[in-house]
C-alpha cells in the first residue's frame, strides 16, 4: 500500500536518504525509527509529494502521491502539528478541512469526539492549544475523510500518558479496520507497544526492518536500536 523503492535524496553535499526501500501493508502499524537527522521527515515528505526524490520512487496504492485521484480522501497525514493558522479555532480548522473535502459538517463533530477534544476546546483559538491538543487536532484533521492510509510524524510528541494510551488504542483500531499506518517516533518504548513492524533508519539508510520478534530476538527495542545506530555511526566514521 505504501512502498519506498530505492529512494535517494541529496541536498547540497548531503545524502539525506540512501537507497531507502520498505513497504507498509494494510492492517498494520509500521514504526519508523531513527536518531535525529536520520532522514525520517525527509522520507515522509517525499511520500506525501512535498519534496522530490533525487532518484527512486515512493508510492501509495502504486502511484506517487501527486498522481493519486483525490489524495485527501485516500491519505491522511500529520507532519507538523503546529502548522495551523493561530487565529482559527479548532472547530474552524476542521470545518475548513471538511468543506475542502466535500464532507458534511457532522463529520467535524465525529472526529472531535474520536480524538477527545471537547466542544469547549474546539471553540478555542489554535494559538492557545497545548502541543498535545495540537496533535489531537492534527490527527482529527487526518481522519476526516476516513482514509485507508495514515502517515504521522512524531504523533506522540506532547501527549501525556493518558494521551499516549489513547493514541495507541486509536492506531490499533485503524490498523484492525484495514488501514496502513506509518508513524515516525523517537519513543522506542511506545513504538514497541504500538507497532507491528519496525523500520530503523540511520544516516539515511534502512538499517533493519521486520517485526519486533524478527528484529529483537528476545532483546528489547532500545538495545537493538542503539546497536544498529552505533554500528551505522562506526561505518560512517
Ligand atoms: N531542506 C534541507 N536542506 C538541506 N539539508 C536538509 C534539508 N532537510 C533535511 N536536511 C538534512 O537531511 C538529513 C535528514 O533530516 P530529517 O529532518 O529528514 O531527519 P529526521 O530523521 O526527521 O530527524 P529528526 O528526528 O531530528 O526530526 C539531515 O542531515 C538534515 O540536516
Amino acid at each position: 500500500m505504501i512502498e519506498f523503492t530505492s529512494v535517494v535524496k541529496d541536498y547540497k553535499g548531503v545524502r539525506a536518504l540512501d537507497e531507502v526501500s520498505f513497504t507498509v501493508e494494510p492492517g498494520s502499524v509500521t514504526g519508523f525509527l531513527g536518531p535525529n537527522g536520520a532522514g525520517k521527515t525527509t522520507a515522509l515528505r517525499i511520500l506525501l509529494g512535498l519534496s522530490r526524490p533525487t532518484s527512486g520512487t515512493a508510492t501509495i496504492f502504486g502511484r506517487p502521491y501527486r498522481e493519486l485521484e483525490a489524495p485527501g480522501w485516500q491519505v491522511g497525514a500529520l507532519l507538523d502539528a503546529n502548522a495551523q493558522h493561530p487565529g482559527r479555532t479548532g472547530r474552524e480548522i476542521l470545518t475548513l478541512g471538511a468543506m475542502t473535502l466535500g464532507l458534511p459538517r457532522s463529520r467535524v463533530d465525529e472526529v472531535l469526539e474520536l480524538v477527545g477534544l471537547t466542544e469547549r476546546e474546539a471553540r478555542r483559538t489554535f494559538r492557545g492549544y497545548s502541543l498535545g491538543m495540537r496533535q489531537r487536532l492534527g490527527i482529527a484533521h487526518a481522519l476526516l475523510a476516513r482514509p485507508r492510509v495514515l502517515v504521522f510524524d512524531e504523533p506522540a510528541n506532547g501527549l501525556d500518558p493518558q494521551g499516549i494510551h489513547w493514541l495507541r488504542g486509536l492506531l490499533r483500531e485503524l490498523a484492525d479496520a484495514g488501514c496502513a499506518v506509518l508513524l515516525s517516533s523517537h519513543l522506542l518504548a511506545e513504538v514497541e507497544r504500538i507497532a507491528d513492524r519496525i523500520v530503523v533508519i540511520g544516516r539515511g539508510r534502512v538499517l533493519a526492518q521486520g517485526t519486533l520478534d524478527e528484529l529483537g530476538r528476545g532483546r528489547d527495542l532500545e538495545r537493538v536500536f542503539l546497536e544498529l545506530t552505533a554500528e551505522a555511526d562506526r561505518r560512517a566514521a
